[in-house]
């Protein structure tokens, strides 16, 4: 029975084994209705798997997808793809190159000629094509031919869209505007979208949900906020961006490192740490004859480093250093020009409530 409380996408324990290597490891997932999930992972993690055997064009070994609470497959029953209520879009957009514009937006509709026409002419309306309707899809730029694809794929007016990396194939330029052009026409349409990428900043800008793949296997499910902030791991903190990493040995619950001593509750003596952080957490300060700025409970102990290099990056700059006390290169990020010379000493502190601590 189909009920509001049901999510409108729900894959159980989906597992996809080929030539015996398992490319889909008991993958769960579910979307709220309207909701948009990235499913973000590096290139053969199985994104592309797990989308083809929602769509219904590839099957699970095992696990079961239910839409809006009702079973469409398990390894028994399966309902065709053309009949599960959903939208297909791909990188390479797909479009038939003998049909009009128009006649592509149609393509899936049902119901008269008229009206098959009305829908096609109000999503190209929409996304500013309508001016194309009779045009072929050859005449038309990679961004325009996107937004035809998008608005074919929404057409039938589907629950669920399903995007296997639908802006790859954008010049870097038009990119960012598509994408929320993209994210605001499937809001207004209200289907529940799952988003194929392997690009961080992509998932960031379009996503509700990030559920963050690799092995075949979802290894953490949350809010780009929280993903990013509350990572589960130390690959899940360097999917996203550069890091540093200290490494120590814990005795008492601390760790003793280059920046004094961090804690590391719960973890045994003699076990190995790993305390992560990013470049743009690490704070600099000018070496006045030997001295540092003061520690402080948010930003520890100050340490000494020699610049190694730095380089202008646009909107910021990176700087590597030579930490004076074990020789560990860190890379430090600060907003706009900043290029000191290398073989300057300098002193550098870490915001304390960046760091993340994991076991090594
Ligand atoms: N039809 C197939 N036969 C055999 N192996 C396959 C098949 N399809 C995918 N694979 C393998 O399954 C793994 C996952 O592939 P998949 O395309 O799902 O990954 P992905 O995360 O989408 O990567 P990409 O972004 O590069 O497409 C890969 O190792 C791939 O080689």
């Amino acid at each position: 029975m189909t009920t509001a409380t049901h999510p409108r996408l729900e894959i159980r324990d989906l597992v996809r084994v080929y030539e015996g290597k398992t490319v889909v490891d008991n993958v769960c997932l579910s979307i709220e209705p309207g909701k948009v999930m990235c499913l973000l992972g590096p290139s053969g993690c199985g994104k592309s798997t797990t989308l083809r055997m929602i769509a219904g064009v590839d099957m699970q070994n095992s696990g079961s997808i239910y839409v809006d609470g009702e079973l469409v497959c398990d390894t028994v029953f399966r309902v065709p793809p053309e009949r599960r209520s959903i939208g297909l879009m791909f990188q390479d957009f797909a479009l038939f190159p003998h049909l009009t514009v128009g006649e592509n937006v149609a393509f899936g509709l049902k119901g008269s000629g008229a009206e098959k026409k009305a829908r096609a002419k109000s999503l190209l309306d929409r996304v500013g094509l309508a001016h194309f309707l009779n045009e072929y899809p050859h005449h038309l730029s990679g961004g325009e031919q996107q937004r035809v694809a998008l608005s074919r794929a929404l057409a039938p007016r589907p629950r669920i869209m399903l995007m296997d990396e639908p802006f790859s194939g954008l010049d870097n330029r038009l990119r960012d505007g598509i994408r929320d052009e993209t994210l605001d026409l499937l809001k207004e349409e209200g289907a529940s979208v799952l988003l194929v990428t392997h690009e961080p900043e992509e998932a960031m800008r379009m996503a509700d949900e990030i559920a963050l793949m690799r092995d075949g296997k979802i290894v953490q499910r949350g809010a780009p906020y929280n993903i990013y902030n509350a990572p589960v791991d130390r690959q899940a903190v360097s999917f996203f961006s550069d890091v540093n990493i200290l490494r120590g040995k814990v005795q008492g619950a601390l760790t003793d490192t280059t920046f004094g001593q961090f804690l590391a509750p719960g973890v045994p003596d003699g076990a190995e740490v790993e305390i992560v952080f990013r470049p743009q957490h690490i704070s600099i300060d000018f070496d006045r004859q030997g001295k540092g700025p003061h520690p402080t409970v948010l930003a520890g102990t100050p340490a000494r480093g020699i610049v190694e290099r730095a380089r202008f990056m646009g909107s910021e700059s990176l700087i590597e250093f030579r930490m004076e006390r074990d020789g560990q290169m860190l890379k430090a990020t600060v907003p706009n020009v900043f290029m000191p010379q290398p073989g300057t000493p300098m002193w550098l502190t870490v915001r304390r409530d960046r760091c993340f601590i994991f076991p090594s």
